[in-house]
């Protein structure tokens, strides 16, 4: 069996197109420009080049990118004070601060600090416990990306069993809950597990977030199941030329696609359905936050 692929690409490009018409729609019918304010603290590379991603595809779906860059050295006051300017200001419906961030400030109250209808990240503490308990709340990018994406296979995920590799607040916990809200059977592992790879033989669909290249490999995946990989490392591509990388997920691609049914390719899968989910954030927020009616983009 040879996997069907999941163009992450191609389906945030439709994400994106959905969200630009309504974009176009709001500014027509209101006079009203959906804002996302980005903040990066410190000047990490790999954050400098998400960050200039997120810009350029804002303003690509005709909406306003604020982008805010700190020194590595900002205090957390200075910090607070930016994210209370941003929560009152009426240009700005959504606020998302580039993590990691510097050791010295602490993320959870950075975080906390967000307005939560403007929080298009889903980090704050009422947007987890809302989607915890199945209320409509902001649901975290990737997460909400994967749900999309496992959209196109499954109509319906009720019943199926899933097991999420990795537990972070960012991706896998939401993400367990996510499949929860849809009636999987789910379970969340990560390195504290002992058996995963027989937790993996048992489940339909497959997500993981780990950050360990080749981690998932064709013999703990059952015949037909679907895969999503999150993981983004770069690794040595000697084989291009002397100190060149090349970007990979968590799963051994080329053996488990001879195995599963469906997968989702790195680079060109979850990551471009964060950033479209971004926008889409950014967009409902602004909605509730002028109550308009909710968009329907692609009905996840
Ligand atoms: N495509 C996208 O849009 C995004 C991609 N990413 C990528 O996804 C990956 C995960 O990101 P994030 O959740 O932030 O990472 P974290 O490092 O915060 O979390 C990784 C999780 O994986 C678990 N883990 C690590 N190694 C193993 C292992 N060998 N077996 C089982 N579990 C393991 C950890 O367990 P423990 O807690 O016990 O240590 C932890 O729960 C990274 O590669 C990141 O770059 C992240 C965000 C968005
Ligand atoms: N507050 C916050 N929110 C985030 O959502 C957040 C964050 N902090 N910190 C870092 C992680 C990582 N992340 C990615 C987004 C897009 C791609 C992406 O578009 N990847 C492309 C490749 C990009 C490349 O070539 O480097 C792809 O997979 O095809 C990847 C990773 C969001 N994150
Ligand atoms: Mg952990």
């Amino acid at each position: 069996m040879t996997a069907q692929i999941i163009d992450g690409k191609a389906l945030a490009a439709d994400l994106r197109s959905s969200v630009k018409d309504v974009v176009a729609q709001i500014k027509a019918e209101h006079g009203v420009i959906p804002g996302l304010a980005v903040v990066l603290v410190g000047n990490d590379p790999a954050s400098e080049v998400y960050v200039r991603s997120k810009g350029k595809q804002t303003v690509e779906a005709g909406m306003n990118s604020f982008e805010y860059r700190l020194s590595e050295d900002t205090s957390e006051e200075e910090l607070l004070n930016l994210i209370t300017r941003l929560n009152s200001d009426p240009e700005v419906h959504g606020i998302l601060v580039q993590l990691p961030l510097p050791a010295h400030l602490d993320s959870k109250l950075v975080i906390n600090a967000i307005d939560p209808h403007k929080d298009v990240d889903g980090f704050h503490t009422t947007n987890v416990g809302m989607v915890g308990t199945g209320q409509d709340a902001i649901v975290p990018c990737t997460p909400r990306g994967c749900m999309m994406m496992l959209a196109q296979i499954y109509p319906d995920l009720r019943g199926k069993t899933a097991l999420v590799i990795g537990h972070s607040n960012i991706v896998g916990k939401p993400m367990g809950r996510l499949l929860l809200n849809a009636d999987c059977t789910v379970i969340v592992a990560h390195k504290s597990s002992t058996n995963i790879p027989e937790l993996a033989r048992m489940a339909d669909i497959v997500v993981v977030a780990a950050g360990v290249p080749g981690l998932v490999k064709a013999e703990w995946i059952k015949p037909g199941a679907t895969v999503i990989d999150v993981g983004i490392n770069r690794i040595p591509a000697p084989e291009r030329g002397e100190g060149k990388t090349r970007l990979v997920g968590d799963v051994c691609f080329d053996e488990v696609s001879e195995v599963a049914g469906a997968i989702t390719p790195v680079p060109g899968g979850v990551g471009p359905m964060t950033i479209a989910c971004l926008l889409a954030n950014t967009l409902s927020a602004c909605c509730h936050l002028h109550s308009f009616p909710e968009p329907t983009l692609l009905g996840v």
